[in-house]
């Protein structure tokens, strides 16, 4: 696994914490509302899923470093980078995971699907077998990943190369898989021409602080009475 770029990794729970007293009152926070709380950067895990050959890595390496390799090699295993961006008043440290998207590879790539905040699900638009996998893709991430509720996990889908000018994929046949299966945003990029690259992970960061936005608010909806045994509050979450 290679890696870089600014920013650390998300931590775990701490350990070693005393057991809270009867007086004390311990809020769990996500840190979604803890980085809002401080004004600090937060920390989102994207990763990048696809067949091999769709474009995952140039699609980061063009939004990370403005190169575009027209030789790039198939990834082995993942690689990260981070990039700090701020959306809708939000400073976000955006960490792109990129997988290798060859079958052969799958048992390299699964074990770093824990702890991702979006997926964006990659095909090519001249690649009509890439696009038909995006369901394989979507359910190889909710497996590994351990996803609670599919449902409301942000997914996006990005049909990459239109530069190209044969397709074997309209853009009424993806918005309309998306639609069906989940009601995801689609995106048509191009890493060669840099078309809507920003756009996508922009989008990605709007997805997860909608879902995260929704949960915070649930968290503060919530008041506890430490004197009554029922408990109060608004029931959300
Ligand atoms: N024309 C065009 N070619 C692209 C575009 N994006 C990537 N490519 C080319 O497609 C090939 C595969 O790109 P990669 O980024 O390596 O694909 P990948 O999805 O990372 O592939 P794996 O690592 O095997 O999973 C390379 O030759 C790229 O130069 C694009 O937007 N337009
Ligand atoms: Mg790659």
């Amino acid at each position: 696994m290679r890696g870089g770029g600014q920013g650390g990794v998300r931590s775990g729970a701490a350990g070693g914490c005393p057991s809270p007293s009867p007086a004390q009152v311990v809020l769990l926070l996500h840190p979604s509302c803890a980085a809002a709380m401080t004004g600090k950067s937060l920390l989102l895990k994207v990763i990048l899923l696809g067949d091999g050959g769709v474009g995952k890595s140039s699609l980061m390496n063009r939004y990370v470093t403005n190169k575009f390799d027209s030789q790039a090699f198939h990834t082995i295993g993942v690689e990260f980078l981070n990039r700090d961006l701020e959306v809708d008043g939000r400073f976000v440290t955006l960490q792109i995971w990129d997988t290798a998207g060859q079958e052969r590879f799958k048992s390299l790539r699964t074990p770093f699907y824990r702890g991702a905040d979006c997926c964006l699900l990659t095909f090519s638009v001249d690649d009509r077998q890439s696009f038909e996998n995006l369901g394989n893709w979507q359910k190889e991430f909710v497996y590994y990943a351990d996803v609670k509720d599919p449902g409301h996990f942000p997914f996006v889908v990005l049909g990459n190369k239109i530069d190209k000018l044969e397709r074997q994929v309209t853009t009424e046949e993806a918005q309309a898989w998306c639609l069906e299966n989940g009601n995801y945003p689609y995106l048509e990029t191009s890493a060669k021409d840099d078309t809507n690259v920003a756009v996508a992970f922009e989008e990605a960061v709007r997805q997860v602080l909608a879902v995260e936005e929704q949960l915070e608010h649930c968290m503060l909806g919530h008041t506890i009475d430490l004197h009554s045994s029922s408990k109060s509050g608004s029931s959300c979450c």
